[in-house]
């Protein structure tokens, strides 16, 4: 061990890195992981990371955490993040790989190397524009959501209403008919396929968001009901794999509509890999979106200024009926929306990578952080995105506040990359900037006013298991347009 350190100090010195500041906690390291569960159980993790590195120095933008023996890079630092996304000498951690592992098998979210390679490849092309835009499609998913926001035929008012579990069964359905063709109709009446799916989805991702919390020692969470939520998933995704390979799609029946597992026929009739591709991309997906849908009501709740902004340039731009997603993506307050409510909840508000071989990092070191960093191979970097979403020296200081208007003037850069960047990039961006713009551009020219009903202290709740969601719901109540006065 000794040896190792000092190989690792001369090399460091050898290329001119110094250490970063390093975290304090207990002898064996365990204090900040104590601390940093709690802040979890208390929704408010993603603070807590920003919080303690503020508490160091609001300069320290990259540190070492010693959490029990092993030193983990933490960093907000926008040229590091960069670093870690398009250097060859980052890849995910075996850590994500093996506690995703037994839902996930191997496939794009959870593989490495050539692995990751081939499934990319195998992937990317199907979500080209023409193949995620089906505006017809995205409004009958939406009719099902609003039948459950029946209105007060006098008033024109919806009882009050928690949006948050109407929007992840939207996004199942919608993602469900994307990659099998065939939505799990979780919004229809009695739920459907869908909300079972749903049950195990959430219940094995909690697990899965613990082995990840335990960093090496994953392992040691293991428990049977666990494996029986993956089983009843794996058996969902099994069943219309079997299906499909019984009745193949007829070669030239245009008028199918395009959808994932057909579009991997072509190319494999290997069962495990067609289960373990679909599910990466359902599960990249579907919460994903889900969350960023809840999170963009949310705070258009709270602001009905923007939302009434919002509203008057959709109408202006788009009128009042369904707009196809070139005519949406020229809406730019809408962008903005999506944007602020993606940099102030931060729906992946952890990334992280691993060395793969002994390499740097372009800045933190020494006592003003300007210094590289010497990084040992097999080092965990932790990429605390919330964190640098709220740094004031970069987004001024009303960085904590929801304010679209601010992106008139930001331009996109590494401090905000709330899709990853560089090879592993999501391939989901526009799919989920399409379904996101669609439903609110729908919500904005069917409702007038939408009015905050959660009651409580007010305190937001960053709910984090893999995605971070509000802990509270979307409490709301929504008024429809053509009944106001
Ligand atoms: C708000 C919505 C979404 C957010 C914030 C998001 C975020 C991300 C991020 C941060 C990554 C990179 C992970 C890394 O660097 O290790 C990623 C990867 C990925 N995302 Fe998304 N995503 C969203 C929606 C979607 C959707 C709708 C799909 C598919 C329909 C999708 C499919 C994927 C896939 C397949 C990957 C793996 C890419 C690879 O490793 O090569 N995502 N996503």
């Amino acid at each position: 061990f000794e040896t190792k350190k000092r190989r690792n100090d001369a090399k460091a010195a050898a290329l001119g890195c110094l250490p970063p500041p390093r975290r304090e906690s207990n002898w064996i390291g365990s204090t900040i992981l104590r601390e940093s569960i709690q802040a979890t159980k208390d929704d408010r993790g993603p603070q807590y990371v920003a919080e303690s590195m503020d508490r160091m120095s609001p300069y320290c933008h990259t540190a070492i955490d010693p959490i029990v023996h092993c030193n983990i890079v933490v960093t907000r630092d926008p040229e590091n993040v960069w670093a870690l996304f398009h250097s060859p000498d980052f890849d995910i951690s075996i850590i994500r790989q093996r506690s995703f592992e037994p839902l996930l098998g191997n496939g794009i979210f959870t593989s490495r190397g050539n692995a990751w390679k081939h499934s990319r490849t195998l992937l990317k092309p199907h979500f080209s524009k023409e193949m995620i835009g089906d505006v017809g499609l995205q409004e009958q998913q939406l009719n099902n959501l609003i039948r459950h926001l029946p209105a007060d035929t006098k008033t024109g008012w919806t009882e009050k209403v928690d949006l948050a579990p109407l929007f992840f069964k939207l996004s199942l359905d919608t993602a469900t008919e994307f990659i099998f063709g065939q939505s799990s109709n979780s919004l229809q009446q009695g739920g459907g396929v869908g909300e079972t799916l749903a049950y195990h989805i959430e219940a094995a991702k909690v697990w899965i968001d613990r082995r990840g919390g335990l960093g090496k020692f994953y392992w040691l969470l293991n428990s049977r009901k666990s494996r029986q939520h993956c089983k009843a998933i794996h058996k969902f995704a099994d069943k219309i794999v079997a299906d499909r390979l019984a009745n193949p799609p007829a070669k030239a029946d245009a008028s199918s509509q395009f959808n994932l597992l057909n579009e991997l026929l072509k190319e494999t009739k290997n069962k495990r890999q067609l289960r373990n591709e679909m599910l990466n991309v359902l599960l990249a997906g579907r919460d994903t979106t889900g969350c960023l849908l809840g999170w963009i009501f949310y705070f258009l709740a709270r602001h009905p200024q923007v939302y009434d902004t919002l509203r008057h340039r959709i109408i202006e731009q788009l009128g009042r009926e369904p707009a196809d997603f070139h005519a949406l993506s020229q809406v730019d307050y809408l962008r903005w929306v999506i944007n602020e409510s993606l940099r102030v909840a931060s729906v992946i508000p952890l990334n992280e990578r691993v060395a793969l071989r002994d390499t740097t990092l372009p800045r933190g070191g020494g006592p003003n952080g300007n210094a590289k960093v010497f990084i040992p191979k097999g080092t965990q970097v932790l990429i605390p995105l919330y964190a640098m979403q709220h740094r004031p020296d970069i987004w001024g200081k009303d960085a904590e506040k929801f304010r679209p208007e601010r992106w008139e003037f930001h331009r996109l850069g590494p401090e905000f990359v709330p899709f990853g960047a560089g090879v592993r990039q999501c391939l989901g961006q526009q799919f989920a900037r399409n379904e996101v713009s669609y439903v609110v551009s729908r919500f904005c020219q069917r409702y007038d006013r939408i009015e905050n009903m959660e009651v409580g202290d007010g305190r937001i709740r960053l709910h984090h298991a893999v995605e971070n969601r509000s802990g509270t719901g979307v409490q709301v109540r929504l008024h429809e347009a053509h009944n106001s006065v």
